[in-house]
């Protein structure tokens, strides 16, 4: 694999900001009940546009449907079984890209048994907490990411980003694609290239759904860019607009609204401007 050079990659950073407002792509998901209605306001908000299904056959036509589709396993219900593996092979046999959050993964069987399942038609972006990528690395048995870990705590992390550093990476070589953790600074790799981003809010921790809807954002991004290109886009568009919605926020519920303005707001040059730094993998 070659290493993809940092302007390049900037390059392409404020092409898919500007791409997606002029294009209004199709992100369809399959996401959980908490969060769904802010996945899809920041996804409009970003300039996509959003459609949330539940059942098999709505999965199959979204693949379809969508340029890039979105599969959140935050509260799963028994049609999901079959909802997220037709999903996932619908959009390998059509080239669309997936987006995996595997939200609360280590919580009963189903989850751990869909994330197994979907590994063979793997996901161009992987997004999760540092606890939920050390736990998929785990899954796929992709042993180079063995490490200390005691699990996610329900849906949130219980380890550092740095602790996900070598998972992250077993799992976008293995997928060939991206993989985003999140946390207070944010890592970012492609198997070859390690990104870490900084800026956001510690209250972006008291919103439910920040996270999630980074997922969405990402698959927003991935219409019109390659896997690479729209984790670290949506991961930068949510630390500009994570630190400016907190410098006029008066708590959590006004850091929520003020966040989908500045989403809003982000214009391409700022994106690819913006203070990241880029080591080999
Ligand atoms: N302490 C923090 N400071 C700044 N930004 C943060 C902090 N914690 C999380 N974030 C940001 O919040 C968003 C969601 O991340 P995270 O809370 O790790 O996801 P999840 O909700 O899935 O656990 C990301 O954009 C991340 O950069
Ligand atoms: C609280 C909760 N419970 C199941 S899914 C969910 C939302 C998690 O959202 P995020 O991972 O973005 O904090
Ligand atoms: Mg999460």
């Amino acid at each position: 694999m070659t290493q993809i050079a940092e302007a390049e990659l900037r390059t392409r950073m404020a092409r898919a900001v500007r791409e997606v407002r002029e294009t209004n792509p199709l992100a369809p998901s399959i996401t959980n009940t908490v969060t769904q209605n802010f996945v899809a306001n920041a996804q409009l908000a970003t300039g996509g546009s959003a459609a949330m299904v539940y059942l098999p056959d709505e999965a199959e036509c979204v693949a379809g449907l969508g340029g890039a589709v979105y599969i959140n396993l935050g509260t799963l219900l028994p049609v999901y079984a079959e909802t997220v593996p037709a999903c996932a092979r619908a959009c390998a046999e059509g080239d669309t890209p997936w987006v995996l959050d595997p939200v609360g993964v280590g919580i009963g069987s189903l989850r751990t048994r869909l994330i197994q399942e979907v590994r063979q038609w793997p996901p161009a972006i992987v997004r999760g907490n540092a606890s939920e990528i050390i736990a998929v690395a785990e899954l796929w048995g992709l042993n180079a990411a063995r490490v200390d870990t005691q699990g996610p705590r329900g849906v949130d992390a219980a380890d550092s980003v740095e602790a996900a550093r070598t998972a992250a990476v077993a799992i976008a070589r293995f997928t060939g694609g991206a993989v985003a953790v999140s946390g207070p600074a944010d890592l970012v790799t492609d198997g070859t290239v390690i990104v870490r981003a900084e800026g956001g809010s510690p209250l972006m921790c008291s919103v439910t759904g920040s996270g999630c809807s980074l997922g969405g954002v990402a698959t927003v991004y991935a219409c019109v860019a390659d896997p690479f290109t729209a984790a670290l886009t949506a991961t930068t568009a949510y630390n500009l607009a994570g630190a400016r919605a907190a410098a006029r926020c008066e708590g959590p519920g006004s850091f929520a609204v003020a966040f989908l303005d500045e989403l809003s707001h982000i214009i391409p040059e700022e994106a690819a401007d913006a203070p990241l730094t880029f080591e080999a993998a």
